[in-house]
C-alpha cells in the first residue's frame, strides 16, 4: 500500500513571546500560514517491523533523528502496529530555515499512517501527538492559517490571508531555535500581543493592515547574531516587497507583495544575495 503527501512550508505572520516557563519553553502567540512551496512524503507499508528513511537529501538525517522517522516510531507504538514503513522524502524546503520544514514532514507521515493504518485520528488527537514530537507540528497537521498559543501547540484555525505573493530569501547560515528562544527579551507589551492584531487583519481581509502589523520579537535576537538577516530584510524592502520579516528563529526572511509585476525585481534583487530564493504563494 502506498500514499503520496505534501509537506508545505509555514511562515510566521507574527511572533510574540509572551513569557519563560518552567519547562525551559516560551509562552508564544503567532499567526502561522502555508505557503505553496512543500516537500514530498511518500509511505509504503512494509511486511517488517521497520521505519526506513529514504531521501537524497545527504544534509539530513536518515535514522531515528528524522523527525519523519519519530512520527512514524510515536504512532506505530502508541497503537502497537506490527507492520513498519518506508518514508521517501523529497526535501525541497530548505533546511533549519524557520519554515518548519522537518515538523511539516512528521505532520505528513501522522495524516498518512493515520488513513494507512485505518486509526480515525481526529485532527486534535494527531495534533496532540504531533507536539509530543515538536512545537510546530500540531500546526503543520491542520495546515492552512492558524493562531498558535501555548508553547505553539494550541492552534485556533484562521481564514486564508488574502493571497499574495511571498519572496523567500535563506542566507547559507544554521540558526539554533533553542539559542535564539535563550536570548530573547520578552514582549515589552505582553498585555496586548501584536499576534491579535494580525488575526483581526486577517479577519477583516485586510492586506495592508497585515503588512504594517507583521511582528517577531526573536528577529532582532537572530539579527543581532547574524547581520546578514538584516540585510536581507532591507533588500526585501528596498527592492518593491510591500513587507518583510523574518519566519520563526530564521534565518529564512519573507517578503509579501500584492503586485505580480514587482515580484521579479524582489526576487532577482536577492538572487544577487542569497543562492536560496523563492518566488511562492500563500495557500488559499
Ligand atoms: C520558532 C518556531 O518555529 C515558530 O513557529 C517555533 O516556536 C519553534 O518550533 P520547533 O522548531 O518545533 O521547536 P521545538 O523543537 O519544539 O523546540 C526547540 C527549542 O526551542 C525552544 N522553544 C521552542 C518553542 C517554544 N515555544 N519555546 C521555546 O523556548 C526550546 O529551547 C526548545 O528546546
Ligand atoms: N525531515 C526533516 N527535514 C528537515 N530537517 C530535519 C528533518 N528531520 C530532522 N531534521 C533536523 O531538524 C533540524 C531543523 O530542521 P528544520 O528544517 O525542521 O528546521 P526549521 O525550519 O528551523 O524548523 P522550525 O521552523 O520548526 O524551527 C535540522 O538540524 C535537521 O537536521
Amino acid at each position: 500500500m502506498k500514499c503520496s503527501l505534501k509537506a508545505p512550508a509555514k511562515i510566521n505572520l507574527s511572533l510574540d513571546v509572551l513569557a519563560k516557563r518552567e519547562d525551559g519553553f516560551h509562552e508564544v502567540e503567532m499567526i502561522m500560514t502555508e505557503v505553496d512551496l512543500a516537500d514530498r512524503i511518500d509511505l509504503t507499508i512494509r511486511n517488517d517491523q521497520q521505519i526506513v528513511i529514504q531521501t537524497l537529501a545527504g544534509y539530513i538525517p536518515a535514522d531515528s533523528r528524522n523527525l519523519a522517522y519519530q512520527a512514524a516510531r510515536l504512532i506505530k507504538d502508541r497503537f502497537r502496529i506490527a507492520a513498519g514503513v518506508t518514508i521517501y522524502i523529497q526535501k525541497n524546503i530548505p533546511v533549519a530555515a524557520g519554515l518548519a520544514g522537518g515538523s511539516s514532514d512528521a505532520a505528513a507521515v501522522l495524516r498518512g499512517l493515520n488513513q494507512m493504518w485505518d486509526l480515525g485520528l481526529s485532527k486534535a488527537q494527531l495534533a496532540a501527538l504531533g507536539s509530543e514530537i515538536g512545537s510546530d507540528v500540531a500546526f503543520c497537521v491542520y495546515g492552512g492559517t492558524a493562531k498558535a498559543t501555548g508553547r505553539g501547540e494550541k492552534i485556533e484555525r484562521l481564514p486564508a490571508p488574502p493571497p499574495c505573493w511571498v519572496v523567500l530569501a535563506k542566507p547559507p547560515i544554521g540558526v539554533s531555535t533553542g539559542e535564539v528562544y535563550g536570548k530573547v527579551q520578552m514582549s515589552s507589551n505582553a498585555a496586548a500581543p501584536k499576534s491579535e492584531t494580525i488575526k483581526q487583519a486577517i479577519l477583516a481581509g485586510d492586506y495592508n493592515k497585515i503588512c504594517h502589523h507583521l511582528h517577531n520579537d526573536l528577529e532582532p535576537v537572530t539579527m543581532s547574531l547574524h547581520h546578514e538577516v538584516l540585510q536581507i530584510k532591507e533588500r526585501m524592502l528596498e527592492s518593491g516587497a510591500d513587507a518583510s520579516l523574518m519566519s520563526g528563529s530564521g534565518p529564512t526572511v519573507f517578503g509579501l507583495i500584492r503586485n505580480e509585476g514587482q515580484v521579479h525585481r524582489v526576487y532577482n534583487a536577492l538572487r544577487g544575495f542569497c543562492d536560496q530564493v523563492y518566488a511562492v504563494r500563500t495557500i488559499s
